[in-house]
């Protein structure tokens, strides 16, 4: 059984779904602070609850044929964790540590943690491989890079069998339209574009214009949450493979689009014309994150298939069907 906490989120409920639908046994574990009771999948066993309360993690790693973890649950916004960095040390590090510390004492060895770009920082390359430094200049990429780190001096101690995926910017929705992203608020581009281009709001805030990029706005590597789904698939049967694992694999498309690109192609799916108003630039956003997903694709045998029209038109789908999000 594969233990997901923050599996009521975005992106655990996708991978939940995929995972029972190939005959995994999943458990989920989300305190639903983000998350949404209707993203859970009614064939998971659903524990409401704290991935950092101690006592509910015995109970659930006594109980439960538990043989790996994949560790979603944190709170996961750039712009929050710079004006509320405590928040985010406490949450994404603190309560990650208590989970790692109960699956050492049951002796869970397989772990596939959610990390993400913002771990590089602003790069000097155009395209991110692995093995460039880490130097992120958010509250957020730090406390994903701190887990990183923690989880190599775990492996040496205790042998923990670990696959960091570094998600780059992930967007889409399932191929039902039952599960899609739901936040409140709202931070993310395609999302908010999409609620603009419904009516929702008066007008799309982009963050910088003066950025060092062709049209000035930042530009970013969007992936599909269903390509990203396949990803840790592909990721879990390596861990099974691989005994002594402690890989870090890069998830983007390899393509990189400016903001004002995306609500051009949001805007050609929509049929409709957005109305943009230029704020100040957004604190802790790099100018450009585009991925290298060579080695996902060599070692994992993982290639994203899904281009942005295509995540743009599964977003479109997702809101125009529920347009309230999961309230509907
Ligand atoms: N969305 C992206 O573009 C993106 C990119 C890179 C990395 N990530 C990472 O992927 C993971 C999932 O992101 P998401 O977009 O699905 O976010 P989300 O907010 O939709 O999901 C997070 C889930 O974790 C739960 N949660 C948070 N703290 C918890 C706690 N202490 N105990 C139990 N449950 C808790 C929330 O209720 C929610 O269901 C995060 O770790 C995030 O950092 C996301
Ligand atoms: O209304 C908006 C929303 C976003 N943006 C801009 O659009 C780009 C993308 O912003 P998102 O908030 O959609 O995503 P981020 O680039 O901030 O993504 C970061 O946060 C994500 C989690 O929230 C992931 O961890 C990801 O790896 C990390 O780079 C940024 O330049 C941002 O300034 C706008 O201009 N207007």
């Amino acid at each position: 059984m594969i233990l997901i906490t923050g599996g009521a989120g975005y992106i655990g409920s996708h991978v939940a779904r995929d995972l029972l639908d190939r005959g995994y046994e999943v458990a989920i574990l989300d305190n639903l602070s983000t998350g949404h009771l209707d993203a859970v999948d009614k064939r998971a066993t659903f524990i409401f609850g704290d991935m950092g309360d101690l006592h509910l993690l015995d109970q659930v790693f006594k109980r439960l044929p538990i043989h790996a973890v994949m560790h979603f649950s944190a709170n996961c916004l750039v712009g929050e964790s710079v004006k509320l960095p405590l928040k985010y040390y406490e949450n994404n590090v603190g309560k990650s540590i208590n989970l790692l510390n109960k699956m050492i004492e049951y002796n869970i060895q397989h772990l596939i943690f959610s990390s993400t770009c913002a771990t590089y920082g602003i790069p000097t390359e155009s395209l991110l491989t692995e093995d460039l430094p880490t130097d992120p200049i958010n509250p957020y990429g730090h406390s994903k890079r701190m887990i990183e780190m923690i989880l190599k001096d775990l492996f040496q101690v205790y042998g923990l069998n670990f696959v960091i995926l570094r998600y780059f910017n992930v967007g889409g929705a399932h191929v039902s339209g039952e599960i899609g992203e739901d936040h409140n608020p709202e931070t993310h581009l395609i999302p908010n574009v999409l609620k603009h281009l419904q009516g929702k709001t008066k007008y799309i805030e982009i963050y910088g214009d003066n950025y060092p990029t062709p049209d000035g706005t930042c530009i970013r590597d969007y992936i599909h949450v269903s390509d990203l789904s396949n990803a840790h698939i592909f990721a879990l049967e390596y861990l099974g493979r691989n005994q002594h694992c402690t890989e870090i694999f890069n998830l983007g498309s390899e393509a990189g689009y400016s903001v004002l690109e995306v609500v051009k192609a949001s805007e050609e799916i929509a049929n409709k014309q957005a109305l943009i108003r230029y704020q100040e630039r957004r604190p802790g956003d790099p100018p450009i994150l585009v991925a290298s997903s060579d080695k996902a694709k060599k070692l994992l045998g993982w290639t994203p298939k899904l281009k942005l029209e295509q995540i743009i038109q599964s977003a479109w789908n997702w809101h125009q069907k529920h347009p309230d999000g999961f309230n509907k």
